[in-house]
């Protein structure tokens, strides 16, 4: 015990005097000194160590990429880490049925790939500014690195690398767990945690068996998302980012967003729903949508509302702002703030959306849902852009049958023969029909859920039909007071022309008579 003691006093006066020598070096000797001094010290250090290290950074281009290299590198060593690292990390996935296991940072372990030993580290630089924060901050730089004898540097790049991509791809689907992301306010992206998206587990249980519309359509679909996802080599080989825009458009309650959790569902992907009105510029629209992963589907809804598109609207705002400026400073304040919202501009979406900058990352599809799609700017729905128009519209009789068949598991009746024409005949959501079919107790069988949606389709018919007669009925009324509200100026328009004409030829004889009396001729 009293020779460990010994040692450490030992280790720690020596580390003691190492440290004043490099105080004393740093201070007493000029900058040039120990440039080169750390010059040839590095040059040393090369020659006597025969090692190479290759650093993978979490984020690529100045933090603005999440680097796909680094998060397979990731799930590589999970599957690796847990039989030599000692400290390791914990992450349950697959909705808390199963831990994956990471090694914790600081932390090392040695491979050996075809007979070559290498080592692999995960390394976390701490952010360089220091800062007060109740929270851990999160701009720390992290990074795997993989160090190997210099004499196998070619089979690390030429075979280790891709074999390491390949493998912890694999493991990514195998763990995938898919997410529904939301965007950070950017005051927040510099703090807790520094994410541009946060997320949750996406489990919605939508899919396009549940999906109540034409079956050719949805069939179309289907197949349209499948050659999309399949098409990696056919967008290379034309020229043209691999990712695809779907316009969903139709009325409240029609399935819109419903088909985009049944898209996620088919194909395996994330959902990013961006929230326009929080993203306060063009800039921020493009780190945000760089942010995203592949294999996703970034969701604009309700595009029609989200923001005003038409490019008017800085100048219109400004001038607004200038007419009425408030004296009172909190107010002044307030309107300042307001105005720093969203000042996402069409050029910059449709920029993000089909420009130069969506070409940064592979097998995206964007969709826009809007319940007024003529309100749309033709610009920004454009084929290129959002390369599929789908409509969705009120519930057709093939529809009711999914439904039928999803929620009663019935595939006739006595009463679908009444539905089909009532359904011709009205208009009603597939949201409706869906909530008037479900069973609400015990008791609720079929025959009293299809009932159910006869009398509600004959109360929308009767709804429909009053509506109808109503407007008929207003317009008339309208139509008449126009027409009385017109008859008395146009009497007076009558009386007037009359007096006109009247005083003209009144005149006209008036100077006949007056040359007749003095011979002057007109
Ligand atoms: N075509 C459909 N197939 C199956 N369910 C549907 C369909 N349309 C609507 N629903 C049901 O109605 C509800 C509302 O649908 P959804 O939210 O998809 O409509 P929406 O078109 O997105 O409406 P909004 O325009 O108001 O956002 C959902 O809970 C869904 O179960
Ligand atoms: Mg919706």
């Amino acid at each position: 015990m009293a020779m460990v003691g010994e040692m450490w006093s030992h280790l720690g006066s020596t580390m003691a005097t190492l440290m004043l020598v490099y105080t004393v070096f740093k201070q007493f000797f000029p900058h040039q000194l120990q440039v080169s001094f750390e010059k040839y010290f590095n040059r040393i250090v090369r020659y006597a160590y025969p090692y190479v290290e290759i650093t993978f950074d979490e984020f690529t281009g100045e933090r603005m990429k999440r680097s796909e290299a680094y998060s397979r590198i990731k799930s590589y060593l999970s599957d690796k880490s847990t039989a030599s690292a000692k400290r390791l990390k914990a992450d349950v996935v697959k909705g808390s049925q199963s831990v994956i296991l990471s090694m914790d940072y600081n932390e090392e372990i040695t491979e050996e790939f075809q007979g070559v030993k290498l080592w692999w580290s995960a390394n976390r630089i701490p952010s360089k500014t220091p800062r007060i924060a109740i929270y851990p901050v999160d701009d720390e730089k992290k990074s795997y690195k993989l160090t190997v004898h210099k004499r196998h540097i070619e089979l690390i790049t030429q075979s280790y690398i891709s074999h390491v991509m390949k493998e912890g791809k694999e493991i990514e689907t195998r763990n995938r767990q898919r997410k529904l992301y939301s965007n950070n306010p950017s005051q927040n992206w510099d703090g807790y945690r520094s994410n541009k998206w946060s997320n949750v587990l996406f489990e919605h249980p939508a899919t396009f068996d549940t999906l109540a519309m034409d079956a050719k359509l949805k069939e179309e679909i289907k197949n349209d998302l499948n050659k999309f996802s399949k098409g990696k080599d056919y967008y290379a080989r034309i020229g043209k980012a691999w990712k695809r825009g779907y316009l969903l458009y139709g009325p409240p309650g029609t399935g819109k967003s419903s088909m985009i959790a049944a898209m996620a569902n088919l194909l395996d992907y994330d959902v990013y729903d961006l929230e326009l009105t929080a993203v306060k510029e063009n800039t921020e629209l493009r780190r945000l949508l760089l942010d995203t992963s592949s294999k996703s589907i970034i969701v604009i809804e309700d595009i029609d509302c989200s923001i005003d598109l038409t490019g008017q609207r800085g100048k219109k705002t400004e001038k607004d702002g200038n007419e009425d400026e408030p004296s009172d400073p909190v107010t002044k304040r307030v309107k300042k703030e307001e105005k720093k919202e969203s000042k996402v501009t069409l050029s910059g979406l449709s920029n993000c959306i089909d420009g130069l900058w969506s070409s940064c990352g592979s097998e995206r599809i964007i969709v826009f849902t809007t319940n007024y799609v003529e309100k749309l700017d033709p610009a920004l729905i454009r084929r290129g852009r959002m390369d599929k128009h789908i409509e969705l519209s009120y519930c057709c009789f093939e529809a009711f049958k999914v439904f039928a068949k999803n929620y009663l598991e019935v595939d006739s009746h006595s009463l679908f023969g009444e539905i089909e024409s009532l359904l011709g005949e009205t208009n009603m959501t597939p949201a409706d029909v869906a909530e008037n079919l479900m069973p609400k107790s015990d008791y609720d069988d079929v025959e009293t859920c299809l009932k159910r949606l006869v009398e509600a389709l004959k109360d929308t018919k009767e709804e429909a039909k009053k509506k109808v007669e109503d407007e008929a009925r207003s317009m008339a009324e309208k139509e008449e007071e126009e027409k009385q509200r017109q008859k008395p100026e146009k009497e007076e328009k009558e009386q007037s022309g009359k007096d006109v004409k009247e005083i003209k030829e009144n005149g006209v004889a008036k100077v006949d008579e007056e040359v007749k009396e003095t011979g002057v001729t007109r």
